[in-house]
């Protein structure tokens, strides 16, 4: 299946001089979506995780459906502002911008195995700044996972000492 044909390209969005990967094309196929999320996945599986961790909003609609899949817990890391209890927090800057995201301070057990996921990999920057926030928690990161990589920004050197797998690259 080429993931690539459910991928949407949006020039100048949200800002000139960048072009947004649109994946809600993917999501509304229903079969589509399912074997993006079968391979995800799988290769959690194969990294024998205990906990996915994803960052709002898009790393929800992969990593949810994918701790579903494999009964693991989900750990939301969300935007400044939207947790209610006790956090921590990193500021971090993306493709288009810059923000501050935090964790509840009790969601990861120190040892814990855990693959961070998202949609897509720009920069790095919101990746790098989850994985901040695992660590402080004593987490493992033992992996990486997202449906789309943008190779021409480099996101990949930025996050080197980790593995990392994608269903497509641009
Ligand atoms: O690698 P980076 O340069 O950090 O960029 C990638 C991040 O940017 C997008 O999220 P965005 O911050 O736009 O938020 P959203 O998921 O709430 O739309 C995307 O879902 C990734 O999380
Ligand atoms: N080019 C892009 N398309 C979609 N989401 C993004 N997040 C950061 N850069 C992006």
């Amino acid at each position: 299946m080429d993931f690539k044909d459910h991928i949407k390209i949006i020039e100048d969005f949200p800002k000139e001089g960048i072009r947004f990967k649109d994946i809600t094309p993917l999501m509304q196929n229903g079969k589509v979506y399912k074997q993006a999320m079968d391979e995800m996945a799988a290769y959690v599986k194969k990294k024998d995780a205990d906990i996915i961790v994803g960052p709002e909003a898009r790393g929800f609609i992969v990593g949810c459906p994918v701790a579903y899949s494999l009964e693991l817990g989900f750990v939301p890391v969300r935007k400044n502002g939207k947790l209610p209890r006790e956090v921590i927090k990193v500021d971090y800057g993306l493709e288009y911008g810059n923000d501050a995201l935090t964790i509840h301070k009790d969601s990861i057990t120190p040892g814990q195995k855990v693959v961070i996921m998202d949609d897509l990999l720009a920069t790095g920057g919101t990746i790098d700044a989850t994985i901040k926030l695992v660590e402080q928690l004593g987490g493992d990161v033992v992996g990486l996972a997202f449906m789309i990589e943008l190779a021409y920004l480099n996101g990949r050197e930025k996050l080197k000492d980790y593995d990392i797998f994608t269903l497509m690259q641009y």
